[in-house]
């Protein structure tokens, strides 16, 4: 089970106090949001008045640097526009007030024309008529370079725009990342196009904002009426003639009718409402600037855009995936194909590519492979999925996805343990894929829209990855939706979600899911039709502080179901409570073996005792090492509590090291960004408590660290796991004092070696006092009490109180407190601690 005390302050049981620090964190997380909007907005602001006074120098904004307001801009909008982050905004968030005008000044926004534009008639550019020349002199340049076509790179498959916006029903506005982002750098457009813009969007005007006149110059692009076209037709297709365009030197302006771009991410939505919609509500939002130092890369052909890195977190972080949900097509519609042929021309594809032999080789000439020499069009697989996982690079099975699938696709319950690491996650998903499909063919109540697939992973992160890797995996289903239902977030926002884009696969973390099904007995009946249940890290999940939710999951679903249970480790007593969920006769995947090690080889593993007092320095002189040893280092810091973690990591800050913390006291939305961040980077070390032990996957961790003893054999297997992952090369350290040498004896199986204790030099020592000095008294204080009640959840410790009390006592000096802080009366009662020695009771 988790780290932590079992007892806390006011009673609490462990979930209530979880809870209400949930309530704590999302509150002051609430106030910070609040106050980065309001920055945003009056940055915007003061952008739209500097372009709009006649005259005006260029704005202060044009500076570029770290801390000029585009600057700014474009971080607060890599923030709030990013898809999802609709979730961002609320009722509460005004909108960008603006005067309600007459119909008829609506029709001319030449009115309010900056200095030197000019109107340009859209029908006349519609219709490829030479537009007349400006009233007042000025020539068509710039339009005789336009061309008449459009550019279908910038759009999707099924021809649709692909115009990344997201609309918030509430609100009734839409924020849209300008169109260009979105176009192919197949197209040609030069990289200029990338200069500051806004898109606004409301439900009678689109608005876009933007520099058109070097596009336009160097290219000859047809860039300007595609602007407003890709404004008018984004969302339904449906064509819109802008009522003007208008330009000036330095941006374009154009202000298009009626359909929003939001259409289709609100099903539900319809002209009635478009009707009732007050017009001071128009203009709701002006976001969006790009420019063009942080994107040079994107204009590369062949690279991947911004938008697709930023929403493609996961394992298969690199590939495309599916970003909105088409038209449900029958299933039959897709089978009429002539899937024959397709496979023909998959399998004809994957025999071409070199990568198949040369990655076999790869890692058979390093000694141990994790892949095996079946491939995915051999598992009896959709195709279209063969074809998402080719996409992917992904041709080969590793040795858990050919044990697992078969079973698994032959509908019976498994319990599958493979090494961390190997691809658990693809081995899972692909069954539920085809049971989704399957499931979709005699599916015929369009009313109700059943979940098929639930996988239920133990922490957020890995939910979000899961979710991220299903959304791969499915891109060329088109009725198929993947939705992520986990805490942090706000519960009715999960429930809008949930209704206004019904999903067949949902991954979840137990808590928030048992929180929907015991409060919405519509989305109870949705689970009625589960044909598929997964549970990752199922040991963890049918461990003592999960069971009694994952009992209560499991009897709101069908009796009639499969389950396939998957974790790198299953202790016995989890091989026997598995029973819980499974049925008599599933079948049980070991891909590790009787007896064999249950960890990669390739991870060097060892321990170093150290006196307690001196972790923090060992951690300290360890990274140094590695750092200067590994160019491109990538450290996972493991910490016994959050706490701790968050000493830990406020230490190493000041010591000036390149680091991050993730744990469970952290808003999610912050866990979810440095998450991202670190998976994506390296040279970088990451301080983390048990939040990230299991599943996350972390590409190219070159070292992990375990301050302090793991609560557990499984752990400490998990915790090493975050390196050495595909069958790579790894390093793993494991940091104990010598009272908690009793722990080597549960992995005494394992091949870890004892390495001789590197020494820290005096003036090391005293950087690390320093650092340890500037914490604050209150966050020592906390790691206190989290240290106190970490180490009396563990039996062999808590066992010796006395023992216990001195032990925090030498660990409150070693983070700079000269005593011990004091207990609640109630707190040290139920942790067996009143009247201890060492033990301070507050009055
Ligand atoms: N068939 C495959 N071909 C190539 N790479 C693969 C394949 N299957 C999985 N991978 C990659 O292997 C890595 C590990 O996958 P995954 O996270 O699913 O491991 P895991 O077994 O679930 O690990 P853990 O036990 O830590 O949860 C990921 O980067 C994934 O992209």
């Amino acid at each position: 089970m988790g780290g932590g005390p079992r007892t806390f302050p006011g009673g609490l049981s462990k979930w209530q106090h979880k809870r209400m620090h949930e309530k704590l964190a999302r509150g002051k997380e609430r106030g910070l949001l609040r106050h980065e909007k309001q920055l945003y907005l009056a940055r915007l602001r003061s952008e739209i008045r500097a372009s709009h006074l006649p005259g005006a120098p260029a704005s202060p904004a044009d500076h570029a640097g770290p801390t000029s307001s585009r600057a700014h801009i474009r971080a607060l909008a890599d923030r709030f526009l990013r898809p999802g982050a609709e979730d961002l905004w609320n009722d509460d968030d005004g909108p960008l007030r603006r005067a309600r005008l007459p119909p008829h000044q609506q029709q001319q926004p030449a009115r309010s024309l900056p200095s030197g534009a000019r109107m340009v008639d859209w029908k006349q550019v519609e219709s490829g008529e030479k537009p007349k020349p400006p009233r007042g002199g000025g020539d068509w340049k710039d339009w005789e370079e336009l061309d008449s076509g459009e550019p279908t790179a910038g759009r999707g498959a099924g021809n649709e725009p692909r115009l990344p916006a997201a609309f918030n029903q509430r609100r009734g506005y839409g924020t849209a990342a300008p169109w260009w982002w979105q176009w192919s750098p197949g197209s040609g457009t030069p990289s200029q196009r990338k200069e500051a813009s806004f898109g606004f969007f409301g439900p009678k005007r689109c608005y876009s904002v933007m520099p058109p006149c070097s596009p336009c110059r160097e290219s000859g692009a047809a860039l300007m009426p595609l602007v407003a076209r890709q404004l008018a037709e984004a969302g339904n297709g449906r064509k819109a003639t802008p009522l003007a365009l208008f330009y000036t030197q330095e941006r374009l302006y154009s202000v298009a009718a009626p359909r929003r771009f939001g259409q289709k991410w609100r099903p539900d939505s319809s002209d009635e409402d478009e009707e009732v919609m007050p017009a001071a509500r128009d203009l709701r939002l002006a976001k969006f600037v790009a420019s063009r130092e942080d994107e040079s890369e994107d204009d590369e052909p062949g690279e991947t855009s911004a938008i697709r890195r930023k929403w493609s977190t996961a394992a298969l972080r690199n590939c495309d995936m599916k970003r909105d949900r088409r038209p449900l097509k029958s299933y039959e519609e897709e089978s009429d194909d002539d899937i024959t042929g397709r496979i023909q021309e998959l399998r004809e594809e994957i025999r071409n590519r070199e990568v198949l032999g040369a990655e076999r080789r790869r890692y058979e000439s390093r000694g141990e492979s994790v892949f095996t020499n079946k491939r995915f069009d051999e598992c009896g697989i959709s195709p279209l999925t063969v074809k998402a996982l080719t996409d992917a690079g992904y041709i080969q099975t590793t040795v858990v996805q050919e044990a697992a699938l078969p079973v698994c696709l032959e509908g019976k319950d498994v319990l599958v343990k493979a090494k961390t690491g190997t691809g658990k996650s693809v081995a899972f998903l692909l069954p539920a894929i085809e049971s989704v499909l399957n499931a979709m063919k005699s599916h015929t109540n369009h009313r109700v829209s059943p979940i098929f697939a639930l996988v239920l992973c133990p922490t957020r992160e890995l939910a979000v990855q899961v979710t991220a890797e299903a959304n791969v995996l499915v891109k060329y289903h088109h009725g198929v939706g993947v939705q992520s239902l986990i805490g942090g977030t706000r519960f009715k926002l999960d429930q809008r979600r949930l209704e206004s884009d019904p999903c067949q696969i949902l991954v979840a973390t137990p808590g928030r899911l048992l929180d929907h099904i015991e409060n919405r007995s519509s989305f109870s009946v949705r689970l009625m039709g589960l044909k598929l249940l997964v549970l990752d890290e199922a040991d963890h999940l049918l461990d003592l502080g999960f069971r009694k939710d994952i009992e209560k999951i499991a009897d709101s679903l069908p009796r009639q179901r499969q389950t396939l249970l998957f974790s790198a480790t299953v202790p016995k007593e989890v091989r026997r409570v598995s029973q819980m969920v499974l049925n008599k006769d599933h079948v049980f995947v070991d891909t590790v073996g009787l007896g064999a090690v249950e960890t990669p080889t390739k991870v060097q593993q060892q321990y170093l005792v150290v006196p307690h007092e001196l972790h923090f320095h060992m951690v300290h002189r360890l990274l140094r090492e590695h750092i200067d040893q590994e160019v491109d280092y990538k450290v996972i810091v493991f910490c016994t509590t959050a706490m701790v973690t968050e000493f830990m990591y406020i230490m190493l800050r000041d010591l000036k090291l390149n680091v991050r913390e993730i744990h469970s006291r952290k808003p999610q939305l912050y866990r979810t960004r440095i998450s991202e961040e670190f998976r994506d980077s390296n040279r970088l070390i990451l301080v983390t408590s048990d939040v990230s032990t299991r599943g996350v996957n972390y590409p190219d961790v070159t070292l992990v660290i375990q301050a302090g003893v793991p609560p557990g054999r499984e752990h400490y297997i998990h915790r090493l796991g975050r390196t050495g992952r595909e069958g790579k090369s790894g390093k793993g350290i494991l940091l104990i004092a010598p009272w908690e040498e009793y722990f080597l004896k549960e992995i005494h199986d394992l091949p870890i070696q004892k390495a001789p204790v590197p020494q820290i030099d005096q003036e090391m020592k005293q950087k690390v006092d320093d650092s340890i000095r500037i914490v604050d008294m209150s966050i020592k204080e906390a790691a206190y009490h989290a240290w106190l009640g970490y180490y009396n959840s563990i039996a062999d410790i808590s066992r010796d109180k006395v023992m216990l009390a001195d032990l925090a006592s030498r660990f409150g000096v070693s983070i700079g407190m000269e005593k011990p802080p004091m207990l609640f009366r109630k707190t040290a009662l139920k942790m067996g601690l009143k009247g201890v020695p060492g033990i301070r009771i507050r009055k």
